[in-house]
């Protein structure tokens, strides 16, 4: 039981007696292992970043949705061998029940949206910001936590559904000041693995565990990859053609492979003539070998990538037209992406990119004896009703201090409550860019 509980003679809810504070064992002030902590000059920037992705989604007309960081554990148990299985934060929690932190968005999208029902009017255009979690063993020293812009459409079955979400990260990126040679997006799509297996008889159910191995393909030796497509029953012949295939460097080549007929080619010309509609060509290229490690992609697949290589995928998405139906609604076609917030930050950092953001306060307001602090509440009262920013100083300091205050938070003007101006209703002002200093009326006061 923790400690309180315990102080309280093992009841909890109300304590009745004070702690005892040896009860308290001296406390560990890291967060925990692979967690971060936001202190305000770390959250600025988170903010910085989180009000450009939701300014975006604004701007393509998308909803804000929110979901639960804590899930039932069901949702994310697919047996396609990911990596997210593996490293699933899941446990059981008091009444037993198996659930998990939530590795990714899109399952509890989906989830919504069945749960909508009938109710929903397509096409959905959500958007959503998330803390998402895996159980990684920390000899990687890697983060268990990021969190994750999403931006996903459901109920559009043409590729001009993934052409506005690329279209919706350029402009994210242009807002920033990322161009497009610094990064770009590969883009291919599961349809190409898919009519190969399908050539080769490959049964369906074997699709999502064959994309999540050749998703590894940069990853681990190509023997190695040889050796688990053999273990799920492909044939030699279909393995090399199937490795063939995801070098293949340009959409001709690959229609030479593939033949015109298939949908893989029609969905990527087409996705590649919108690209040039919506002016985002030159962010593009076609590269076969992208699947993405997630099993339910279902066709159009991309990740941004820095074109210096020195970064992991900034970002990546596809489309996912069977999960709906798989947990059980209605067939609804849907695509979308997720967008981490750490590697663009490698990014930004690398390309110098880092915005300058200090603390921001208008007024810093002072009395300038002990009985005028409830004068100077009056005054920061008024200034606020107005829109301005106030920090107020909450005890009697030296004026010195309040100077080095001032300039740590940036304060535009410094507004002193004297005792004689005060009998006057005035208080004085003075503007720390400048050093003009003037006696205002508090009703004049803006
Ligand atoms: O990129 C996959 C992922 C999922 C959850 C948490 C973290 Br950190 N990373």
């Amino acid at each position: 039981i923790c400690a309180a509980t315990k102080a309280n003679g093992g009841r909890s809810g109300s304590i009745a007696a004070p702690l005892v504070t040896e009860d308290f064992q001296k406390i560990d002030v890291n967060p925990p292992k692979g967690t971060r902590d936001f202190p305000p000059e770390d959250m600025r920037l988170r903010n910085w970043l989180f009000n450009h992705f939701k300014e975006v989604s604004r701007l393509f007309g998308y909803e804000e949705v929110d979901v639960p960081v804590l899930e039932s554990e069901a949702l994310f148990i697919r047996k396609s061998g990911e990596e997210i299985k593996d490293q699933l934060y899941c446990f059981e929690d008091k009444s037993n029940r198996r659930v998990a932190l939530r590795p990714e968005l899109t399952p509890s999208l989906v989830r919504l949206v069945i749960q909508k029902g009938k109710s929903a009017s397509f096409p959905l255009k959500w958007f959503t910001l998330g803390q998402c979690w895996r159980y990684e063993r920390m000899t990687r020293g890697r983060r268990r936590e990021h969190y994750q812009w999403n931006m996903d459409i459901f109920g559009v079955p043409q590729v001009t559904a993934e052409a506005e979400l690329i279209s919706s990260i350029v402009t994210f990126f242009k807002r920033i000041g990322i161009t497009a040679s610094d990064v770009g997006f590969k883009v291919s799509s599961r349809k190409v693995l898919q009519e190969l297996l399908n050539k080769y008889g490959v049964p369906e159910n074997l699709f999502g565990r064959v994309c999540i191995i050749i998703d590894k393909i940069e990853k681990i030796p190509i023997d190695e990859i040889k050796k688990e497509l053999g273990f799920t029953g492909i044939s030699e012949d279909a393995i090399e053609q199937l490795l063939q295939v995801i070098s293949v460097k340009s959409l001709d080549d690959l229609e030479d492979v593939l033949g015109g007929a298939g949908e893989a080619i029609a969905d990527l010309k087409q996705l590649f003539s919108l690209a040039e509609k919506f002016g985002y060509s030159e962010w593009i290229q076609f590269d076969a070998s992208i699947v993405r490690g997630l099993a339910y992609y279902t066709g159009i697949v991309f990740e941004g990538f820095d074109r210096k290589g020195k970064l992991r995928a900034i970002c990546g998405g596809g489309r996912y037209d069977r999960l709906v139906s798989t947990y059980g609604g209605d067939d609804t076609p849907a695509c979308g992406f997720g967008f981490g917030d750490a590697v663009i930050v490698e990014l930004l950092k690398e390309k110098d990119l880092l915005p300058e953001l200090g603390q921001e306060v208008e007024n810093i307001v002072c009395a300038l004896d002990e009985d005028l602090q409830g004068a100077a509440a009056t005054v920061a009262t008024t200034l606020r009703d107005k829109g301005q920013t106030v920090d107020l100083v909450l005890e009697s300091k030296p004026l010195k201090w309040v100077f080095k205050r001032a300039a740590r938070v940036n304060a535009r003007r410094l507004v002193l409550v004297g005792k004689t101006e005060w009998e006057n209703g005035s208080v004085s002002v003075k503007v720390l860019s400048s050093g003009e200093q003037l006696q205002v009326k508090l009703s004049d006061l803006d």
